[in-house]
């Protein structure tokens, strides 16, 4: 979902709004402040969770329409999308609650889908290598070592 192509500044804003059930709330805030520690080991990028309403990436658990032109689609199919960076709606990052959430193996990771949006999120676009996270598929072989070299060299070419 693009928006414009990188933030401005490498301090950056997110908070966490609906929850999924699917996870206990503390698992969920773990495994997405993980999520952004895989970016910022590799980048000079910070990132500070703020609890409010207009950080710059809102996350949210939402399921089919939801109040942009991307609705969800139920089980599998779109897993999550996130807006590209900007004002208002840039950076954030929505996650489909009709998917099987887990911190394992099974399901959909949510460390892993998460990384990748956040990816998306700093205004990275996808990646042709299938061993990067930006590869537009869903691998369930990642959380260990999230980020490839490609994805590593990507972020640091952006900021
Ligand atoms: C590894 O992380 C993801 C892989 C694939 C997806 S997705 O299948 O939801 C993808 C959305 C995306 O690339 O962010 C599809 F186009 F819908 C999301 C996260
Ligand atoms: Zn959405
Ligand atoms: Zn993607």
């Amino acid at each position: 979902l693009t928006q414009s192509t990188r933030w401005n500044k490498n301090q950056i804003t997110y908070n966490i709004g609906r929850y999924t059930s699917r996870l206990p709330r503390s698992t969920v805030d773990s495994l997405i402040e993980s999520a952004f520690n895989a970016w910022s080991a590799v980048s000079g990028l910070k990132f500070v969770r703020a609890h409010r309403n207009n950080a710059d990436i809102m996350m949210e658990f939402v399921t089919y329409a939801h109040g942009d032109l991307y609705p969800f689609d139920g089980q599998r199919g779109t897993l999550a999308h996130a807006f590209g960076p900007g004002p208002g709606i840039g950076g954030d990052t929505h996650f489909d609650d009709n998917e099987q959430w887990t911190a394992g193996p099974k399901g959909f990771n949510l460390q892993v889908v998460a990384a990748h949006e956040i990816g998306h999120a700093l205004g990275l676009r996808h990646s042709r290598n299938p061993d990067s996270l930006m590869y537009p598929n869903y691998r369930a072989s990642r959380p260990g070592n999230l980020l490839s070299l490609e994805d590593i060299a990507n972020i640091n070419a952006l900021y």
